[in-house]
């Protein structure tokens, strides 16, 4: 297997190695933050609050519980020596930022040009999604994606740009309400070879 995939692995494990506190925990966590901001958790409007707040942190965050080496294992071989890039556009996701818990909200464009075998375009979407769903920062999410890619699918290239617009910039903190991160990852082709680089640019911005 190749080496980058056995890593992966690897830190599939020691992720499921750190312990969970259960949602019994989670949901006081709520109540204690519910409290600090002056309000009483025992009046009606808030009583399930806990509750809920712990059912959407489960949904913001089950990437952790899913795994991308998997998504990406099934492959179809009859292309016909298909070649040329494969480009998923505008895929919207929505994450939370490492530094403040507050949403991302952005758009990917994810490329490869493929070495023999390509796989289902869903999956290109669900790799985004399962790194969305857990703490990021933008660069390392772009990374992720692309490094998955590249090491499962041992394409010729891979491209991943990323555009997101970060509510702790946003909405707290400096409050610039128009400005979005633009980041990207390339690899083989896209890293080598100018003009790939610039027919992904050219269908991405
Ligand atoms: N590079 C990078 N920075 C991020 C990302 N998301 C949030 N940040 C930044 O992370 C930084 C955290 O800075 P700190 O000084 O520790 O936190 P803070 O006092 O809340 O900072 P302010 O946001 O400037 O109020 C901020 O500058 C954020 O804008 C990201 O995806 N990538
Ligand atoms: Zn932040």
């Amino acid at each position: 297997m190749n080496p980058n995939v056995q890593a992966l692995d690897r830190a599939r494990a020691s992720l499921s190695d750190i312990q969970k506190p259960g949602r019994a925990e989670v949901e006081a966590a709520v109540r204690t933050i519910i409290r600090w901001t002056g309000e009483d958790p025992d009046r009606d409007g808030l009583r399930e609050t806990p509750a809920r707040v712990t059912r959407a942190f489960e949904e913001f965050f089950s990437g952790y519980g899913q795994d991308p080496v998997e998504i990406l294992r099934k492959t179809f071989e009859e292309i016909e020596g298909y070649d040329e890039m494969i480009v998923l556009r505008g895929i919207r996701f929505e994450s939370h930022c490492e530094h403040h818990m507050a949403p991302i909200v952005g758009q990917a464009w994810v490329a490869y040009i493929p070495n023999g075998r390509v796989v289902g375009i869903s999956k290109l979407a669900r790799v985004v999604n399962v790194y969305a769903r857990r703490l990021q920062i933008q660069e390392k999410m772009t990374a992720q994606i692309a490094n998955t890619i590249n090491d499962v699918l041992e394409p010729q290239g891979v491209g991943v740009i990323i555009k997101a617009s970060h509510h702790c910039m946003t909405t707290r903190g400096v409050h610039k309400p128009d400005s979005d991160l633009v980041t990207s990852r390339m690899l083989g082709c896209f890293r080598d070879n100018a003009l790939t680089r610039q027919e992904f640019l050219g269908m991405a911005t």
